[in-house]
This record gives C-alpha cells, sequence and structure tokens, in this order.
C-alpha cells in the first residue's frame, strides 16, 4: 500500500501590501475575501491548514520566527517549523494573494523532494527535511524565493499558467474578469 505524506497547508499572507495599498488578504472577490478562496482551494490538498502571518478566523495562526523584513520565505520557515513539531512529513505552501489554485495541486507537488509550480515559486511542497537548509538560508541573506528554490534543489512543474498574482488593485480586476469569464 503506498502511504500518502501527512501535509500541512500553509498559507504565506504575512507581508505589507504596498501596492495594493489595504490589506489584500481581505479584497473581495466574487462576494468574498480571497484568503476565503485560497483557503477552500486548499483545504482538499492538506491535512490540516495553518494562516503565517496573520490570523483569520478560526484557522491556526502561525507568527513568523524572525524580526525584520524577511519576507515571504519567514513564513515558510514558520510553518516548516511548525510542521516538524506537530509530526507532518512536509508543508504545501500557497501566498494568500495568487488564484486560481489548480485542482490537482497536490498530486502535482507532493512527494519526497521539494517541487515548485514553474513561475509561482510560493507554491510549493518542501519536506520537513528542508527546515534545516532553509534557516541556514535565511542567515546567510538569503530573501529571494528564486535563490532559494535554486539552493533547495526544488523541481519546477507546469501548472500556473492562469494563474493571478493580486499585487495591485488592476490585479484583482483582472482576475475578476477571468472568474467572470469561467463563471
Ligand atoms: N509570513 C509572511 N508572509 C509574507 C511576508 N511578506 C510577504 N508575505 C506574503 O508573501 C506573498 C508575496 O508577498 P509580496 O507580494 O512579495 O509582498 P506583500 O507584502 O504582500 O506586498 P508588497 O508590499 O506590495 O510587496 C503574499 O502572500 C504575502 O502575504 C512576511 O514577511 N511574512
Amino acid at each position: 500500500m503506498i502511504s500518502r505524506p501527512r501535509v500541512l497547508g500553509a498559507v504565506i499572507a504575512g507581508g505589507r501590501a504596498r501596492r495594493f495599498g489595504s490589506d489584500k488578504a481581505l479584497a473581495m472577490l466574487a462576494g468574498r475575501p480571497i484568503i476565503e478562496h485560497v483557503i477552500e482551494a486548499l483545504r482538499p490538498q492538506a491535512d490540516e491548514i495553518v494562516i503565517c502571518g496573520r490570523a483569520w478566523r478560526k484557522i491556526p495562526a502561525i507568527a513568523d520566527r524572525r524580526e525584520g523584513r524577511i519576507g515571504p520565505l519567514a513564513g515558510l520557515e514558520a510553518a516548516l517549523h511548525y510542521a516538524k513539531t506537530a509530526d507532518f512529513q512536509g508543508v504545501l505552501s500557497v501566498p494568500v494573494d495568487t488564484l486560481p489554485l489548480p485542482r490537482n495541486l497536490a498530486a502535482a507537488l507532493v512527494g519526497d523532494d521539494p517541487a515548485v509550480l514553474r513561475d509561482q515559486h510560493l507554491i510549493g511542497y518542501w519536506p520537513i527535511t528542508c527546515l534545516g537548509l532553509l534557516e541556514r538560508h535565511i542567515e546567510d541573506g538569503g530573501r529571494s524565493l528564486g535563490s532559494w528554490i535554486g539552493r533547495a534543489g526544488a523541481r519546477q512543474i507546469d501548472g500556473a499558467a492562469a494563474m493571478v498574482n493580486v499585487n495591485t488593485p488592476d490585479d484583482l480586476r483582472t482576475l475578476s474578469a477571468q472568474e467572470c469569464s469561467s463563471a
């Protein structure tokens, strides 16, 4: 029998949203905050879900473990740390601001080795064995996702073509138009 790893779903949701200009997790898409869409899409893929960098309703909130502006890697580090202490085999990470999530996400990403979506490097699977390397990477000054996936040797797979990063209000309009045309 093939056993599936126990997967922690982590919504990476800290940061300052300077380009958006307000709390983008709460930006409305089809009548609901985008964080709700992300959680709903992640739920079937994960044994438990946490939010890294903010609180949202009753979902466990995980704080970044470092002072200063580390960026998304600090959220991933916190998720991996939680996953290790709570006996998960790995973390499926997704940003709070990128939709729509592919339906077959877990099947595509979850495995024995790190893997990310090409062009959406915060959407990835990280076995907990990556934690030590990520801590060293951050301590060495690594901040970009590109340098991290290179160091971790993450496999890159296709699947992000239709996704929109909501960095600005215009991006949200693009995503809303896409949602309407696919409804
Ligand atoms: N936990 C955590 N998440 C972060 C941090 N910085 C950014 N994020 C998340 O990482 C993803 C990508 O963030 P960015 O778009 O690069 O940064 P942002 O702060 O959201 O937006 P800008 O201020 O406009 O750059 C988003 O889902 C953010 O919520 C951080 O320091 N900690």
